[in-house]
């Protein structure tokens, strides 16, 4: 994937806050910019108020980090900022460390497709404190929308039960980028195509759609305009029927359907765009079928969502495929998924690590400490917990008890003996060096289908899912509980 460069021109360093670029100046005038750190990447809470979320985003976050290099032109730029009195922000031997920096991090990211769940880190990035701060924002950035986008498509999907949903989201994105990488994420997130074209030559995403009221109104007679289209693309008729009167343009489109027929060719379906979706579709299956057309396809679209989907589903409509763009492209009841990225451990002139807590007036916004890593566990190909644990702990097999990281009331106790386990933090970068061999979209789609079906269909319910159990093991929540009482000085915590 090489969109960063293909379309901006650019490596992307300067994506950023401002305030990367004066902290690592600052870390690097106080000495501390090599000291090595760790940060998390994690959300707090599913977005949609769903049970689930899908990781998408990580291919653009390793093409980022392999061109992680500032370029003269991103250094001419940095060079002519001043402070208010006048003086360079940045002194020019920053600079020029600033231009001898390369990428040396470890990376560790959960795989694009994968199903995610709160508190647990997505992406763990190990490496001097300079190099961990400047990848924070892009990072947020990146993973924040796409995995939103393919979360919200999943549920789309769920909701239109196996059925095709075409992504027809272009028009109404959040802008240009925000057009490509939600069609890339609406394809991971189980959509079949997008209307996207560049999408389509970018990713390799299939590129579909039918025809819009514009090429129907610029005809005297909407048969005339089927017709044409009929001759242009005979293989490839799906009718636009609702421009005037949706039931006889079925019947438009059936005629037209005929005179393919006796050319050997077979119409593939209407559209409907407007109206009650459920009425007009029910009344447009019947006429299909009387003339023979049991096979031809209904599609429909307007604003649709995975609650409408559900309702149009619940009231038997007679919907094969579902165009879906404005609700999906924009994730327009939850429009950002908040993930954070969180400094959790760093290390000590000695060389040991020391674990690192952020208080907060919430105790659902403390961060989990230390180097730590998220097992799931699986009974007969289902999933039945994720731990979150200290990578140098061991782990009983035996039996190890996980605590809610938010209410440690709430506790299971898991076998790990009698259950197979993922590790999800899988080895991206080594030194700096990518050592991941990256999956095509094809891949990372089907791994979502998958993740998906591993996952109880309790927690993929639309509204008020099942909770999925993610805890801490026992060692890093004592761990937690420690640092967090230490930090208080058992004083003022309740202001
Ligand atoms: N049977 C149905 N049950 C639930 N929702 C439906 C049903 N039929 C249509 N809808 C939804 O209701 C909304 C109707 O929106 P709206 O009133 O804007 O459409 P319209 O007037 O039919 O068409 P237009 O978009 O041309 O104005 C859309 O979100 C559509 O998906
Ligand atoms: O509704 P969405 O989920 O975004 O799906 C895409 C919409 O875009 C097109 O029409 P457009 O919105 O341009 O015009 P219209 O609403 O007047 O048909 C298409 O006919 C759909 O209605
Ligand atoms: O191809 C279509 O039918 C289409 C494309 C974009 C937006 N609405 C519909």
């Amino acid at each position: 994937m090489k969109i960063t460069k293909d379309l901006y021109q650019s490596n992307l360093v300067l994506l950023t806050d401002f305030y990367q670029l004066t902290m690592a100046y600052a870390y690097w005038k106080s000495g501390k910019g090599e000291q090595e750190a760790v940060f998390n990447l994690f959300f707090r809470k599913n977005p949609f108020q769903g049970g689930f979320t899908l990781a998408a985003g990580l291919d653009y976050v390793i093409d980022f980090c392999k061109n992680f290099k500032f370029e003269r032109a991103d250094l001419d730029y940095l060079e002519v900022m001043k402070n208010k009195d006048g003086s360079p922000v940045f002194e020019p031997v920053f600079l020029e460390y600033l231009q001898n920096l390369n990428f040396t991090c470890d990376i560790d990211a959960v795989e694009e497709g994968t199903v995610v769940f709160p508190n647990a880190p997505l992406v763990r990035v190990r490496g001097p404190l300079i190099q961990c701060q400047l990848l924070e924002t892009t990072l947020l950035n990146i993973i924040n929308f796409q995995t939103l986008i393919a979360t919200k498509a999943a549920r789309i999907n769920i909701a239109a039960q196996g059925e095709p949903v075409l992504e027809f989201g272009l028009r109404r994105a959040q802008g240009i980028d925000g057009a490509l990488s939600a069609s890339r994420a609406a394809f991971i997130g189980g959509c079949t195509s997008t209307s996207n074209v560049m999408a389509g030559k970018l990713f390799g995403i299939p590129v579909a759609g039918t025809h819009a009221h514009s090429w129907i109104m610029s005809f005297e007679t909407e048969l005339e305009a089927f017709q044409a289209f009929a001759d242009a693309f005979p293989d490839q008729c799906v009718f636009l029927v609702d421009t005037y009167d949706t039931l006889n343009g079925v019947k438009n489109a059936i005629k037209v359907g005929e005179i393919l027929r006796s050319k050997g060719k077979e119409m593939i379906g209407i559209r409907i765009d407007s109206g009650d979706l459920a009425y007009y579709s029910t009344k447009a299956r019947l006429l299909l079928d009387e003339a023979g057309f049991p096979d031809a396809k209904i599609v429909a679209s307007n604003d649709l969502d995975e609650h409408i989907i559900s309702s149009l589903k619940s009231q038997e409509a007679d919907i094969n495929v579902w165009g879906v763009g404005t609700k999906l492209v924009t994730a327009y009841d939850q429009p950002a998924l908040g993930a954070v990225y969180k400094l959790s451990a760093i290390k000590q002139e000695d060389g040991t690590w020391e674990p690192k807590v952020k208080l907060s007036q919430q105790s659902l916004k403390i961060n989990i400490p230390g180097f730590h890593n998220v097992k799931r566990y699986f009974s007969r190909g289902k999933a039945v917990a994720d731990m979150i644990y200290l990578e140098d702990k061991e782990i009983d097999p035996k039996g190890v008890i996980i605590i809610d990281p938010n209410d440690a009331t709430r506790r299971k106790r898991l076998m790990p003996a009698f259950y197979q386990e993922e590790v999800l933090l899988k080895p991206i970068f080594k030194m700096g060096k990518l050592v991941y061999t990256i999956p095509s979209l094809a891949e990372i789609k089907n791994r979502a289908g998958n993740q998906l079906e591993s996952l109880d269909k309790t927690h993929k319910r639309l509204v008020n899912p099942h909770l999925y159990p993610v805890g801490l093991e026992e060692n890093l929540h004592q761990l937690r509980m420690e640092l967090v009482l230490k930090a208080k000085k058992f004083d003022n915590g309740m202001d």
